[in-house]
């Protein structure tokens, strides 16, 4: 048994907030610290994709706020833990590969600036989260989501090592979009996500900022784990 198993069996589970821009690890280093804390894991930009690919599928007008709201009131949303991440069920239909396609991260930014979206995803997230240990990560998590979390991280990295690490996944997934192109679509992302007027991206006043440009994920993972620890003794 290691020091992080030791602690949780003995203390009450605490809630975990890691929100930041695109592709700074918050997902990878999320699951780490879950999996090490056993808590559950919670990615909700998963949620922001999976209404954002039935938009795209049904046609419908992303800009307008009446036509996602009538389009969420018809949708089914539901995460599941699976090993050390999630599945993402729409409608019952397992679309866990489908949201990461570059044409649902091209639109989801404006999917997720609608407020009816996001008070409906918002709810859906406090219940999972409610009583249990939770590692969540997202973009308004510490801020909005989950204002009470014990540990609250804003983790960053520059946008060209953001690309970078993007373009090296993508690559895995068999996704060849240019480098260039990926830096210009996360740096559009981010500005959107900042300056929308409902809970934008911004760092919690009570949340600790971790750069990972120069950190491994191992480093990066180790960093929030100490900070949990000691939030847990
Ligand atoms: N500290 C790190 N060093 C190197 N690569 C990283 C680091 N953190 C994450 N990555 C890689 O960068 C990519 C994007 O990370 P991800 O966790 O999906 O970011 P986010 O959830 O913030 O969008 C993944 O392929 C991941 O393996
Ligand atoms: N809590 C959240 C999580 C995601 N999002 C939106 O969902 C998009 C996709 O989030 P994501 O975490 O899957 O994106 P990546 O960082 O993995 O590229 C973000 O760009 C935001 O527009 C949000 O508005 N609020």
């Amino acid at each position: 048994m290691n020091t992080y198993d030791e602690v949780t069996i003995l203390t009450k589970p605490i809630q975990i907030a890691i929100d930041g821009p695109a592709a700074a690890g918050k997902s990878t280093i999320a699951k780490i610290v879950a999996e090490k804390l056993s808590y559950i894991y919670i990615d909700t930009g998963a949620m922001y994709r999976a209404i954002t690919l039935k938009a795209l599928t049904e046609g419908i007008n992303m800009a307008s706020n009446d036509e996602a709201g009538q389009l969420l009131s018809k949708t089914e949303i539901d995460l599941q833990p699976s090993g050390d991440g999630q599945l993402v069920f729409l409608d019952k239909k397992d679309v866990t590969e489908a949201i990461r396609s570059q044409h649902v991260t091209k639109a989801v930014s404006e999917m997720a600036a609608h407020e009816q979206v996001r008070q409906r995803m918002v709810e859906l997230q406090q219940q999972l989260a409610d009583g249990r240990g939770v590692v969540m990560d997202g973009r308004d998590i510490g801020t909005h989501v989950l204002p009470e979390a014990a540990l609250k991280v804003f983790m960053s990295a520059s946008v060209e090592e953001r690309a970078r690490r993007r373009f090296e996944e993508n690559k895995k997934r068999n996704i060849l979009t240019p480098l260039e192109e990926l830096q210009a679509e996360i740096a559009k992302r981010d500005k959107m996500d900042s300056e929308r007027i409902v809970s934008p991206l911004r760092q919690a006043d009570d949340a600790i900022f971790i750069d990972t440009t120069d950190l491994t994920i191992a480093q990066a993972a180790q960093e929030i784990l100490k900070l949990a620890e000691e939030r847990l003794l």
